[in-house]
């Protein structure tokens, strides 16, 4: 990133500019005034009044003349270490509050000059790709900024770049929020929505916010503020309808595709973070619908002065009407930035015409299309913007940087205790699992038919060397088919790493809670298992029939689940999809199995193959099952040979159950840390 440099840019000194930037100023104004009536005015008194307040603002300001950003804000703006705040009172809790708006804090953003490249390998060699080139752009508060562009123009690059989802580093440039250029600690002022809707689908609309309200909001903050906090987004988000009803997917029924969009918006913005940043937030939306969310949001900037910024495809008439600002955009270039109202105007200087009744936007992206498809290709275009440009430029260059220096961020990362993340994570688990028994069931009902084949098929094994046999063999099918049948909870697995990207990717909670919370919910659930199967086969085989024994091979076959369940969750980690994690596993899960020392004994396994065989999960549940079994009676005699033959056999010296049971207990913590290694370095949403 460059120097940073204060901008002067404020939002008097662009509608200054409006003559030869975006359409007349008069022009521009009654827009504004009219969509801000239609929008409020007309049914909100207090809306109205605060648009109104806000314009009056915003004028007293153009007749103030050329001042700095910093200046124009400083009755507002947030201190230097604000970034670092999660702004735990929201903007419409102040206003209930009776509390004046123009005492909401707010950000306006600046995008000075920032490009974006990437590398891209062809068969020549590597050459850079540029994705953003030279932008600048504004985003101020109370408004909502569409970015927009034909497929491929860089929208969604452009918003991860504003969001802090591109590294800092990768981009040249620089973005202000009022006045200062952002870092790492942005993020924890601004929410991100994506694009898809990764929410727990057994929860209700009013548990998804209320559960997300509870890790995003100040751990002090008391439990009914949070409620109020979760009643009023409802109430804003037009969700009263559907707050009982489940969330759902496209496997699950639950509530409309337009609701899903609004709930998910409502998760990620319950903590009313002051920068909003939403990638298609109408994909996939009926025009009721979009409409629906746009208004939603164009209420949340306004009412609560948050700066919106989305990305949206061909907006319609009425959702445009939405939508302040626009920066559209042409293979990374800017090809106009400003209000809407000023894009005819703007092509007109180059003397094309848009007809009547043409959707502005729907025109700007015909025109940009047919300039792409031309043999000068978007040029014209690009210069004509750049003209356009010209006087912010040199107003831009008046004033230069001020101490940019960021005290130490004196704010947690995390809105509340770690303890209190593993709480409530794993109350939400569970709750989920819990609303689909059937998971459940199908996995108890599974280990029934396995415990019940396996327990027939060597039923009453006697002592003798068949028998003895039959137990060695019982004992290793058992834990392959235990093992084995663990790698279904990958599909679990993977579904919910998305949940946790987009929870994650502002900071909701650590990794190592989401770790922690999955380990704690499945315990209860893999014990049941382990029961059920022990207490079906053990007796049915005829192992030795004590307490004792029993309790321990109950207990080798949980953590054995326990293991299975570790690894597979270590591998989802690691794999892009269910395919390659199912092929992955299940080659591996093989390799352990072979050298177990059931097919191949310990001792003819080759030297430079051996830390297989201490790697292996059947290794240590193997010796400790057939210990448990044979050395429980020392020198029994089965037919030709005795016990303490056939643990030889198997193992290389003597057995100590426990010590091997220590062992999968740290396989299972490793995994899990290796699980939660993955999560926090490697499963990142964010670009180099
Ligand atoms: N890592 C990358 N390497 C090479 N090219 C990339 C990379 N990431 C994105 N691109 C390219 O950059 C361009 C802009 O992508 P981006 O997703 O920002 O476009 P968009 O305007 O959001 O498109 P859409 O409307 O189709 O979602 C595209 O041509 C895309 O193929």
């Amino acid at each position: 990133m460059e120097t940073p440099t204060t901008p002067v840019l404020d939002p008097s000194l662009e509608r200054s500019n409006s003559t030869n930037y975006a359409g007349s100023e008069k022009s521009y104004d009654k827009n504004y005034t009219r969509s801000a009536r239609s929008s409020f005015g007309s049914r909100n008194g207090d809306y109205g009044d605060l648009d109104l307040a806000q314009l009056r603002h915003s004028r007293s300001q153009k007749d103030s003349g050329l001042v700095t950003f910093k200046k124009s804000f400083e009755s507002h703006r947030p201190s230097l270490g604000k970034f670092g705040s999660q702004n735990s009172v929201s903007a419409l809790d102040m206003i209930a509050n009776g509390l004046d708006v123009e005492d909401i804090p707010y950000y306006d953003l600046f995008v000075r000059n920032l490009s974006y490249k990437v590398t891209v390998k062809s068969k020549g060699g590597t050459s850079r790709k540029t994705l953003l080139n030279n932008i600048c752009a504004q985003a101020f508060h109370g408004q909502i900024l569409a970015v927009v562009g034909p497929s491929g123009s860089g929208k969604t690059t452009f918003l991860d770049a504003l969001a802090g989802r591109i590294s800092l580093s990768s981009l040249e440039g620089a973005v202000y929020a009022n006045g200062e250029m952002i870092d790492e600690s942005f993020k924890r002022i601004s929410g991100y929505v994506m694009q898809d809707d990764a929410l727990l689908p057994m929860l209700t609309v009013r548990e998804t916010l209320m559960y997300s309200a509870r890790l995003r909001l100040p751990g002090l903050m008391a439990y009914d503020e949070k409620k109020t906090r979760v009643e009023n987004m409802i109430n804003q988000l037009g969700l009263k309808q559907c707050a009982d009803t489940r969330v759902g997917n496209e496997k699950i029924r639950g509530v409309s595709g337009g609701e899903r969009r609004r709930v998910s918006i409502g998760a990620d913005l319950i903590h009313d973070p002051p920068v909003l940043f939403l990638d298609e937030p109408t994909s996939g939306l009926d025009s009721t619908s979009a409409l629906n969310v746009m208004q939603n949001l164009q209420n949340m900037a306004k009412a609560g002065r948050r700066t919106v910024v989305l990305t949206i495809h061909q907006p319609s008439y009425r959702i445009l009407e939405t939508i302040n600002r626009v920066l559209v955009l042409g293979r990374g270039n800017v090809i106009f930035h400003g209000y809407h109202a000023g894009l005819k105007q703007h092509f007109e200087t180059m003397g094309r015409t848009m007809p009547e009744y043409v959707n502005v936007i729907e025109y700007a992206l015909d025109t940009i299309e047919e300039y792409q498809s031309s043999a000068e290709g978007l040029e014209p275009l690009i210069n004509l913007q750049l003209v356009n440009k010209r006087v912010e430029d040199l107003e831009q260059d008046m004033v230069k940087s001020e101490d940019q220096n960021f005290p130490a961020d004196p704010h947690p990362e995390y809105a509340t205790s770690a303890i209190s993340e593993v709480y409530v994570l794993s109350s939400r688990n569970f709750k989920n699992v819990m609303r689909t028994p059937e998971l459940f069931y199908s996995r108890c009902g599974m280990m029934v038919c396995v415990a019940l084949t396996m327990g027939t098929l060597f039923l009453q094994a006697r002592i003798s060397e068949k028998g003895a046999r039959q137990r060695v063999s019982f004992i290793s099918f058992t834990l392959a088919l235990l093992i084995f049948t663990s790698v279904e909870a990958m599909g679990i697995f993977l579904e919910e790493r998305q949940i946790f990207i987009r929870e994650t990717s502002r900071g909701a909670y650590r990794a190592a809670t989401y770790v922690i919370s999955g380990a704690i919910v499945i315990i209860p659930f893999l014990m049941i298992l382990a029961i059920v199967f022990s207490t079906i086969s053990y007796w049915l085989v005829g192992l030795v029939a004590e307490p004792g024994p029993f309790f321990f091979f109950t207990l080798t076959v949980f953590l054995v689940l326990l293991v299975a369940n570790s690894f597979v969750s270590f591998v989802s980690g690691l794999v892009p999809n269910f395919t390659v994690g199912n092929s992955l596993c299940s080659a591996v899960i093989a390799y352990f199995f072979l050298f177990s020392g059931f097919f191949i004994e310990r001792n003819n396994i080759p030297k430079y193959w051996i830390w297989l065989h201490y790697l292996s999960l059947f290794k240590y549940p193997f010796e400790s099952m057939l210990e448990n079994e044979f050395g429980h009676i020392q020198g029994t005699w089965y037919g030709d040979v005795d016990s303490n033959t056939i643990l030889s056999q198997y193992s290389a010296g003597k057995v100590h159950q426990w010590i091997n049971i220590l062992v999968m207990i740290i396989f299972f913590v490793g995994y899990r840390v290796m699980f939660w290694l993955i999560l926090k370095y490697f499963t990142k949403s964010i670009r180099k």
